[in-house]
């Protein structure tokens, strides 16, 4: 029995160890709002095993509570606190917060696309955005619900108008399309996908999903590279279907938003040259009319650094940028106008 327990209990630290590396420095408090959900359990879990979270605080409008009792008993250092859905329970969940961390809302279901979720998401982030524009204006807000393309924007207007706007802190969450770029390059080219890192651009939603594999010195050709960048722009659909009516992806997505919460932390506590690919209030082609952009982007101590260009691409790639930029600038217009008519108190 004593012998067991001391074998599992080395297995689970060394996978601790391996998953996140890191020796916390700094504390930082870390919110998840939509706890409770798909996501949000093990987008918290996750966040537990963290050592550079010191505090995590959830919130949903149902379970948060329970979440929080169950991941505390988990054997790291961190506080964890679960907030009753009262206008007073999100604030002190909020209040003083790094990293907000927003899964709240409805998946999708076979046949729907993510602009189906438009209205009933638009409505859930506006009001959370309200309460962290309030409680948290200067923390880093990670916008997973969908439709993120749309959801981004919202957020943004509503800080902007609450006067607290900064460009820098806010993302949306578009990491697990590199995780899916990264796995099924993998699966082609017989590689190690932990060594792969594929720069995903545009948005998160079908055509706006750009996977650039030229950059990563791959070239496939015809019906190989169609079928590849097809399943990077639908690799959400094949969760939906998959789980036929359960939702979307929800274990991968909790580790493609641990992995970019690690990040911004990283950063926050002075490691350099932190760079992943997120949807931000981006300069690249705001030319053309389009507001916000995912390309690679350096991340610091105040959120975003620095912006990359998206750089040389081949012409196949500049067809897909050139539909993405179509289908991203109806996408955000639609989120800004949405939410400016219906911004409520
Ligand atoms: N960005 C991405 O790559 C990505 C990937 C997967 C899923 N998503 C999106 O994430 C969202 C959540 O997906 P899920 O599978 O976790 O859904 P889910 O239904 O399992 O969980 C959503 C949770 O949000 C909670 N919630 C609803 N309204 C709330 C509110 N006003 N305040 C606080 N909590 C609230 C619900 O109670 C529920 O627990 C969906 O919109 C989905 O499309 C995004
Ligand atoms: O596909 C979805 O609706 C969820 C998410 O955006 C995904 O890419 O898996």
């Amino acid at each position: 029995m004593f012998a067991a327990r001391q074998v599992s209990q080395s297995v689970f630290g060394a996978v601790q160890r391996r998953a996140f590396s890191a020796t916390a420095s700094n504390a930082s408090k870390v919110t998840v709002l939509g706890a409770a959900g798909g996501i949000g359990q093990p987008l918290s879990l996750l966040l537990k095993l963290n050592p550079r979270v010191s505090e995590l605080a959830l919130y949903d409008i149902k379970g948060a509570p329970g979440v929080a009792a169950d991941i505390s008993h988990i054997n790291t250092k961190s506080i964890v606190k679960g907030y009753d859905p009262t206008p007073e329970g999100v604030k002190e969940c909020l209040t003083g917060a790094e990293i907000v961390l927003i899964p709240a809302g409805v998946p999708r279901k076979p046949g729907m696309t993510r602009d189906d979720l438009f209205n009933t998401n638009g409505s859930i982030v506006r009001d959370l955005a309200k309460a962290a524009a309030d409680a948290c204006p200067d923390a880093n807000i990670l916008v997973i619900s969908n439709p993120v393309n749309s959801t981004v924007p919202i957020t943004a207007e509503v800080f902007k108008s609450k006067g607290v706007y900064n460009p820098k802190r806010l993302f949306g969450v578009t990491t697990l399309d590199v995780v899916r770029a990264s796995r099924f390059i993998s699966q082609l080219k017989s590689t190690d996908p932990a060594n792969e890192n594929i720069t995903v651009i545009g948005g998160h939603s079908g055509a706006t999903i750009v996977p650039l594999l030229s950059q990563a010195g791959y070239s496939l050709e015809g019906a190989e590279r169609d079928e590849y960048v097809r399943r990077v722009q639908f690799g959400g659909d094949e969760v939906v279907q998959a789980k036929g009516g359960a939702g979307s992806a929800t274990l991968s997505m909790a580790m493609a938003g641990a992995r970019f919460a690690e990040s911004l932390l990283k950063a926050a506590q002075g490691q350099k040259g932190v760079i992943e690919p997120t949807f931000v209030d981006s300069p690249l082609y705001k030319d053309q009319g389009v507001t916000y952009f995912a390309s690679q982007v350096e991340l610091g101590p105040n959120g975003v650094e620095k912006i990359h260009p998206v750089g040389k691409v081949t012409e196949y790639e500049q067809g897909l940028l050139d539909v993405c930029l179509k289908d991203l600038k109806g996408n955000i217009e639609k989120g800004e106008k949405w939410v400016k008519e219906n911004m409520g108190n």
